[in-house]
């Protein structure tokens, strides 16, 4: 009885040691120039922040490893996309894999935060999940930090409504204000969607052919 314990179909097998298993996602940062879409990256993956400006030139990535649960380790992808728009042209190329977006604006300039429509509709054209759907993406109002607020939240707060974003932080990567919370919000998206999925294949395979797989039993 108790070899049985230990037989295991391939499949069930970890490829990392101790039962983990290891996941990679890509998330995109994007916004307009300046609006401190490396800070954030830096902060998150770094723990670090200078207010020296430093223009991104086509796009630039982090890795941060996440010890998610005892099961499940995630090394989360940040790629800083360039913010300029003489690097739009790139873009495309660096989309791709994504599966979750972070859509950056400075609350302090409100230019900023009417772009933030032209980036939500360039990322939605260019990608899309296997099965049709959008990607997460989570809208930041970053710069908390400067007294000045150019955008009063209803406005946020609407503008989230109408374009289906499914939740929106104030942060501030200089004092390391809801940076985490807001990178956490994309990863437990991404987890459900994948649980999601999982779920709808195995119903998909329960469904398929039951009845073929009895009649080629009988003829054994
Ligand atoms: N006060 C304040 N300044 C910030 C914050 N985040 C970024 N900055 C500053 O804003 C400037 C631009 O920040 P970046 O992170 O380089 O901006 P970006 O969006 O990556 O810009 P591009 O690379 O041109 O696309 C820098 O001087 C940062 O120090 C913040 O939360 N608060």
């Amino acid at each position: 009885m108790s070899s049985q314990r230990t037989i295991r179909r391939d499949s069930d097998v970890p490829l990392s040691n101790l039962g983990q298993k290891e996941l990679l996602f890509k998330f995109l940062i994007i916004g307009d120039y300046g609006v401190g879409k490396t800070a954030i990256v830096r902060r998150y993956t770094e723990g670090k922040f200078s207010s020296n400006y430093k223009i991104t030139i086509g796009a630039d990535f982090a890795i941060k490893t996440l010890d998610w649960d005892p099961h499940t380790k995630i090394n989360l992808q940040l790629w800083d996309i360039a913010g300029h728009e003489r690097f739009g042209y790139m873009t495309r190329v660096y989309y791709k894999y994504a599966l979750a977006a972070a859509l950056v604006f400075d609350i302090s300039r409100i230019a900023t935060f009417q772009s933030v429509k032209k980036w939500l509709v360039d990322l939605r054209e260019k990608i899309t999940l296997p099965d049709g759907s959008n990607i997460p993406v989570v809208l930041l109002a970053n710069k908390c930090d400067i007294e000045h607020s150019a955008i009063p939240n209803e406005q946020i707060v609407k503008f989230c409504k109408e374009n289906s974003i499914g939740s929106w932080y104030i942060t501030s990567a200089k004092e390391n204000v809801n940076i985490d919370e807001a990178i956490r919000y994309l990863v437990e998206n991404v987890i459900k969607t994948r649980v999601e999925d999982q779920i709808r294949d195995s119903i998909k395979l329960r469904d398929g052919p039951v009845f073929q797989e009895k009649n080629t039993c009988c003829k054994i």
